[in-house]
């Protein structure tokens, strides 16, 4: 018997994982969507044609990146919908605005002009009722010290150049953001909890805890 039948996970559900750069969100969405025979919704990094540039220069580039990841996100949004769900989805919508947008425009490297008008575009798309918000969002959560040997280990010449500052920063604002986020329901897993890399078959609690964190949030709205 496959996972996803013998813990009764629908076959439409749309589940997303959130979680700073690093965390193992990726990891996460190949393991779930293979147990679960869902498919996936991956952020494309290598064909990005902003990012490098973006973390060679944030003045000159956040506000054109996050045009980009919210344009590629919502066609993504609407693959998932067209395919009536049954997916994982690498890194929410939400975080673009709630975590690199805001911070981008607090810390300067982002003008309030193009913020004004990069949160109305996002307003106007997302935060509507014609939008499919996730039934469930994953937060993956872990220590800044495990984030940075992770984000060392993969090697991403750009993110390795990156000041530690920049991780730090984002991690304080990814703890604060969660706490207060309430588009759909939250499931949060601390990264120390599990082991997919070494074990394959721990994912198998984690889909437990999906199950009945989904259970849960099912009843609640009956
Ligand atoms: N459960 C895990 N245990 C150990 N290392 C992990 C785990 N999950 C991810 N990693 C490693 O951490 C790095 C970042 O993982 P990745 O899934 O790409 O993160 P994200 O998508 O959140 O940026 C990769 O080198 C990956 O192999
Ligand atoms: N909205 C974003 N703004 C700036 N940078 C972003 C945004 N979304 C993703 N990124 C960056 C962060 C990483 O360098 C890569 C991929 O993210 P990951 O968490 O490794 O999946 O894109």
């Amino acid at each position: 018997m496959n996972l996803r039948n013998k813990y009764e996970i629908p076959a439409n559900a749309v589940i997303t994982i959130a979680g700073t750069v690093g965390v193992g969100k990726s990891t996460m969405t190949n393991a779930l969507a293979k147990a679960l025979n869902f498919r996936t919704s991956f952020e494309k990094v290598d064909t990005n044609p902003y990012l490098d540039k973006f973390y060679a220069d944030f003045d000159r580039w956040s506000f054109h990146l996050q045009v980009y990841f919210l344009a590629e996100r919502f066609k993504e949004q609407k693959r998932i919908f067209e395919y009536g769900g049954g997916f994982i989805q690498d890194r929410s919508i939400y975080e673009d605005t709630g975590i690199f947008a805001k911070m981008h425009y607090e810390k300067g490297t982002m003008s309030q002009v193009d913020y004004q008008t990069y949160t109305s575009l996002f307003d106007a798309m997302v935060m509507t009722p014609y939008f499919p918000h996730p039934d469930l969002l994953i937060y993956l959560e872990g220590s800044l010290d495990d984030i940075l040997s992770r984000i060392q280990e993969r090697g991403r010449p750009m993110e390795q150049q990156t000041p530690i500052s920049y991780w730090e920063e984002m991690h304080k604002r990814y703890e604060d953001w969660i706490n207060s986020f309430n588009a759909c329901p939250v499931l949060r897993l601390n990264i120390n909890d599990y082991d997919i890399i070494q074990h394959e078959n721990s994912v198998e609690p984690v889909i437990e805890r999906i199950s009945s964190f989904l259970q849960q949030t099912q009843l609640l709205k009956k």
